[in-house]
């Protein structure tokens, strides 16, 4: 078979509505998801557990489905973008809308049934989060909108827990405020060497309204709380020192990595070396911080 049969096996509007997903960021919704569930004092049936899990990938899926429909306009001017399905003209509004509702309604009604009404609440109001208060209310209007609206993405774990306990209780909220804080570094780290991107759009991210070295500062100012709840999950004694060494010496890495981008003063794509690392070191870290999580509750 030719190459370029095998890469045409799947209808092109299926992977399409599959690109709407935002299948690559979703990876570590979901992981973290997951590391949430496994982590919570639980006696979930596995299948019901997997359900939840799925719930957690379909909500977060129709979300960005949701956040592509709404910002076509917006993923058309960027170079990053700009061949995105609906922008590239491959899918057309009407049904990537009906795609993105019945995966977000979906997700909602089989956690309802699968998990409980609180984790079918969250995720309910995460989505929510993402769409009307990140995509639809603050993205276009306030530098501080990944801030805010980054709430949304640091859910899953939460949801996960909630899904197998039905409560919600410390070590949860402290890996939601992980995420939160995490998002800022992991977001600005990126946009400044995208920064031209956002301005052609007209999207007012950090770097485009108040430049390079505040930017910097924020990014080195959330690290450091970021680094502080991240650990404290150990000495609170809500995990063992597994978790606690190796979520040390990441998040050291994290701040020391942060720290690098504040000493930067390059204003250049060329000259963005810390910045690459840091964007590139914060996917690992959380995958790495929600892995040793669960590998520290089952040891
Ligand atoms: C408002 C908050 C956030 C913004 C604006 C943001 C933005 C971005 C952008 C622009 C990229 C680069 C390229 C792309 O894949 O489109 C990226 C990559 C990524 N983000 Fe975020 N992000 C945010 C929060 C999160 C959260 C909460 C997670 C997961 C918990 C996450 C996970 C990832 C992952 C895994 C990648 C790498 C994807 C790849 O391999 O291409 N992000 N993010
Ligand atoms: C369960 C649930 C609903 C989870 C939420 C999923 C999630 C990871 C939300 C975080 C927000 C996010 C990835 C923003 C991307 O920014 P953008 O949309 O501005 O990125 P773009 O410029 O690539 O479109």
């Amino acid at each position: 078979m030719s190459t370029a049969v095998q890469t045409h096996e799947l209808p092109a509007d299926w992977r399409d509505l599959f690109a709407l997903t935002k299948p690559r960021v979703m990876t570590l919704v979901v992981f973290t998801g997951l590391a949430g569930l496994l982590a919570a004092p639980t006696t979930m049936h596995p299948v019901l557990a997997f359900t939840a899990v799925l719930c957690i990938a379909l909500g977060a899926g129709g979300a960005g489905a949701l956040n592509m429909w709404y910002e076509a306009d917006l993923d058309a001017k960027m170079k990053r973008t700009a061949k995105r399905p609906l922008p590239g003209g491959r899918l057309d509004p009407q049904t990537a809308f009906q795609f993105a509702v019945g995966l977000s309604a979906g997700s909602v009604v089989l956690m309802d049934l699968a998990a409980n009404h609180l984790a079918a609440l969250i995720l309910a109001f995460s989505i929510f989060f993402y769409v009307g208060i990140y995509t639809v209310w603050l993205k276009r209007r306030t530098p501080q909108n990944i801030v805010i609206g980054g709430a949304a993405g640091a859910f899953p774990p939460l949801i996960g827990w909630v899904a197998a306990t039905g409560k919600v209780e410390l070590l949860p909220v402290l890996l939601f405020l992980n995420i939160f804080l995490w998002t800022p570094p992991h977001f600005w780290a990126l946009s400044l060497f995208v920064k031209t991107d956002y301005a052609n759009a007209g999207v007012p991210m950090l770097p485009v309204v108040a430049g390079f070295e505040s930017t910097r500062r924020q990014i080195a100012l959330y690290s450091l709380p970021m680094a502080a709840v991240a650990i404290a999950p150990w000495p609170l004694g809500l995990t063992g020192p597994i978790y606690g060494v190796v979520a040390s010496l990441l998040s050291a890495y994290f701040v020391f990595l942060s720290l690098r981008v504040l000493a930067n003063k390059a204003t250049e794509p060329a000259g963005m070396g810390p910045e690459k690392a840091l964007f590139k070191f914060s996917i690992l870290y959380q995958f790495a911080i929600f892995g040793v999580l669960v590998v520290d509750r089952f040891l």
